[in-house]
């Protein structure tokens, strides 16, 4: 039976010492006593380590922190292994509990450390984080763990828990969508909400590091709703919205092709209009479609007779969607989409006829903002774990941290985090600050620039990481679980939304 800090008994060590041999063996980890006597020979690192003269009856707080995330403590199959507590002494090291800011430092940008004040940050957005971290760290974290593993969707409570919060609606930005709408139990007016609340939600969200359980988490409506929701016809219009909205539906954006990702004006796919003009009909592929395989509606730009038109095409007769195995988890759902003699209603129309490149470009900004806002999230938790990992990590007898070369490594990547955040703060300062038409002019080179910069950065802050991690890096389990993670699908960021050199190109043009 679990027992707890309060009932724990009071032993000394030289009691425990005496309990160092197969099948009668415990260990001190922290001042916290643990009886492994039955559990060596189920444990993932032998049993022979455990039976080692420094570790047997002993005090293994060091060997075990430099082996072990400090979580691993806090499942309960191991919470039950406890049995008592070294007298007069108390535990060191303090664990997370859901909601908590990071004491590491660096962990967390400066808006979120008490000693630094922000221009940018008011009380209903530090009030949003607070209520935002606790639903990532309770409700959506142990369910990304679990199915970016299994490669399975986003479970129905985590996707109904999201809609019952208005979580969905406030990811795609601030406007009137959100006016009257009750958020996170009233913690923001939607009347109030702008873009700093917005960058609290998808830094928040990424958090959970799962970039695959990400994509699929509903990251298409962020792409995909927009065009409906500002170019839709209604009741069509409406209907969709609160469908998506809370959690009926899912939608997603299905631009590329095998013919053409980021040239979005040589895109194949075609829509052909009935002589009457009632309904088009589409034939043709969509290819590295996000959470397409979960979605019950694609937004498309198609090839019409003089350029491109933007469709709302439901799931149904002769639309057929395939699994793309990437290198992240198949959790995203990302799709191959045929399209088969599909016939559409002509209001299922987004836009203008030949109007769709406006449409679909009109959301580009936004979209590479919002990739912004998790790449420079997603570096940071790296930075944390590679800071956490070096300072138990013993090597040549002194803390991996003690090391020059590595202190030099920390320099590089906490003054990248740190420059990204501080750019990403000033053009998020500028979106809030400018109508959508001056945006649309002034803001498209500074977000291709921030987008391709925080890429980059995310890239060798990856490589930095898995050096300093070694082997673990690259180990799926473990203490470098989230570096292997990022380093594996970092480059999702470097491509999706826009390659990098094509962003760069873009800033330079729009200069
Ligand atoms: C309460 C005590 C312990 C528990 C519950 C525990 C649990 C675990 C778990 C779950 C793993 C798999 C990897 C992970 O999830 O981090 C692991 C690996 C390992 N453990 Fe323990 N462990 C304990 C004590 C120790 C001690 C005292 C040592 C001392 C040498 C040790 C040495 C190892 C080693 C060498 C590995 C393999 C690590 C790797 O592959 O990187 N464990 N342990």
């Amino acid at each position: 039976m679990a027992t707890t800090e309060q009932t724990l008994k009071p032993l000394t060590r030289d009691e425990v010492a005496k309990h160092n041999k197969q099948g009668d063996l415990w260990i001190i980890v922290d001042s916290i006593v643990y009886d492994l006597s039955k559990f060596g020979a189920m444990h993932p690192g032998g049993i022979g380590v455990l039976l080692d003269e420094e570790v047997a009856g002993q005090d293994a707080t060091t060997v075990f922190y430099g082996l072990h995330r400090s979580e691993v403590l806090l499942r309960p199959q191991y919470q039950r292994l406890k049995i008592g507590q070294i007298e007069g002494e108390k535990p060191l090291i303090k664990h997370m509990k859901p909601g908590d800011i990071s004491r590491v430092p660096y962990a967390e940008p400066t808006w979120l450390t008490p000693e630094f004040k922000s221009p940018y940050f008011k009380e209903s957005h530090r009030a949003l984080q607070k209520v935002m971290r606790k639903f990532v760290d309770e409700v959506i974290y142990p369910d990304a763990q679990a199915c970016e593993e299994s490669g399975k969707r986003a479970s129905k409570e985590v996707l109904e828990a999201m809609a019952e919060t208005n979580l969905n609606a406030m990811r795609l930005g601030p406007g009137k969508h959100l006016h009257g709408r009750e958020l996170f139990g009233g913690v923001v007016k939607g009347e109030e909400f702008d873009y700093f609340h917005e960058l609290v939600i998808n830094q928040e969200v990424a958090r959970m590091g799962a970039r695959g359980y990400g994509d699929g988490l509903n990251a298409g409506m962020v792409i995909g709703l927009p065009p409906v929701l500002n170019f839709g016809q209604e009741p069509l219009r409406s209907k969709v919205v609160e469908e998506v909205f809370s959690g009926q539906k899912v939608i997603s954006l299905a631009i590329s092709e095998a013919f053409a990702g980021s040239d979005v004006a040589n895109l194949k796919t075609t829509a052909t209009k009935s002589e009457d003009g009632k309904y088009w009909t589409i034939n043709g592929t969509k290819k590295w479609i996000s959470g397409g395989m979960h979605s019950d509606y694609f937004v498309s730009p198609l090839k019409t007779e003089g350029g491109l038109t933007a469709f709302l095409v439901p799931r149904g007769e002769g639309v057929e969607t395939k699994q793309i195995k990437t290198s992240y988890s198949t959790a995203a759902g990302t799709a191959y989409i045929t399209f088969d003699n599909v016939k559409i209603p002509a209001e299922n129309m987004l836009g203008p006829e030949d109007g769709g490149l406006l449409v679909i470009l009109s959301n580009f900004n936004h979209e590479r903002w919002v990739m912004c806002c998790a790449s420079a999230r997603s570096s940071r938790m790296v930075v944390e774990e590679c800071l956490k990992w070096a300072a138990q990590r013993e090597v040549f007898g002194r803390p991996l941290l003690a090391q020059a070369v590595i202190r030099a490594k920390f320099a590089s990547m906490i003054a990248k985090v740190e420059a990204i955040q501080a750019w990403l703060e000033s053009v998020t300062y500028q979106m809030n600050n400018m109508t959508y038409k001056e945006q649309s002019r002034n803001l498209a080179g500074q977000i291709a620039f921030l987008k391709m910069q925080s890429t980059r950065f995310a890239g060798e802050i990856a490589d930095d990481a898995v050096n300093i991690f070694g082997g673990r890096g690259l180990t799926k389990t473990g203490m470098g679980k989230f570096i292997e993670q990022f380093q594996r699908t970092q480059k999702f960021d470097a491509i999706l939304g826009g390659a990098e050199e094509v962003l760069g190109d873009l800033g330079v043009r729009q200069a």
